[in-house]
């Protein structure tokens, strides 16, 4: 049986400390990029090179220690906060984990972390976790990040707290963000619009506007749908 590819004809290159946004409607393609990236997903043709390097010459867990990734729903497993971190790394100290965890001011989380997480509790609230992620990503020190809709399960608020750290983490590195709401992702350096596994349209927001076509549509649709929620 012969499947039809879910990407076609995509190319694109990330300046080193640019950030890249992927957006599109469901199914668009946006994850698939992602899992070949990360290699959950093996892929048939075409290259994906990082400082030049096909990455299917890299081996598995040197290119995901080049990569941090930042998910919607941050994951703890049972055990204390620094295991949660350190991810079975011995060379992760606690001294780096201190410091991570006050970069991002995680500020309760040095107190805290040799409390135990525990699984189905809510012991933990969604921007917590996702702070505990983002100490776990800032100790790997990756060159390159990426983050699917990292901030979706947020209240306001914490959006707010959370998008300001990211900010930080982000500085000086690579990254790929894949965004629903664009009003998050003005300041990209590239936009790259996906439909059906192509990329219809690429280049920064004030020229995707200035093009009227699929990104304009997106974007209108969801000021309108803000404003009408404030109303
Ligand atoms: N493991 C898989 N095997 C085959 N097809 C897949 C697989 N995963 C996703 N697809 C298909 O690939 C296409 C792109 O899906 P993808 O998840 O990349 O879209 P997306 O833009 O990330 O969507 P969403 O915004 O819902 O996350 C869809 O048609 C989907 O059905």
């Amino acid at each position: 049986m012969l499947l039809a590819p879910v990407l076609k004809r995509i190319s694109f290159t990330a300046e080193p400390g640019q950030t890249i946004a992927l957006v599109g409607h469901t199914d668009s393609g946006k994850s698939s990029i992602i899992n070949i990236l990360m290699r959950f997903y093996e892929f048939g043709k075409g290259k994906i090179r990082i400082d030049g390097q096909d990455i299917r010459e890299i081996s598995i867990k040197e290119l995901r220690k080049k990569i941090g990734l930042v998910l919607q729903d941050s994951f703890l497993f049972y055990g204390d906060i620094a295991s949660n971190v350190r991810m079975f790394d011995k060379r992760i100290s606690d001294e780096k984990i201190k410091q991570a965890a006050e970069f991002v001011h995680a500020t309760e989380l040095p107190q805290k972390y040799h409390s135990q997480v525990i699984e189905r509790r809510a012991t933990y609230s969604a921007g917590q976790k996702q702070l505990i992620s983002f100490v776990r990503t800032i100790v790997n020190d990756p060159k390159i990040l990426i983050l699917d809709e990292a901030t979706a399960n947020l209240d306001t608020q914490t959006e707010v707290l959370i998008q300001k750290e990211l900010k930080k983490i982000r500085r000086g590195r690579t990254t790929i963000v894949v965004a629903h709401r664009l009003s998050t992702i003005k300041d990209a350096d590239q936009i790259l619009v996906l439909d059906n596994g192509q990329n219809v349209e690429h280049g920064t927001h004030a020229q995707l506007i200035s093009q009227e076509g699929k990104y304009f549509e997106m974007y209108r649709l969801q000021s309108s749908m803000n404003s009408k929620v404030m109303q």
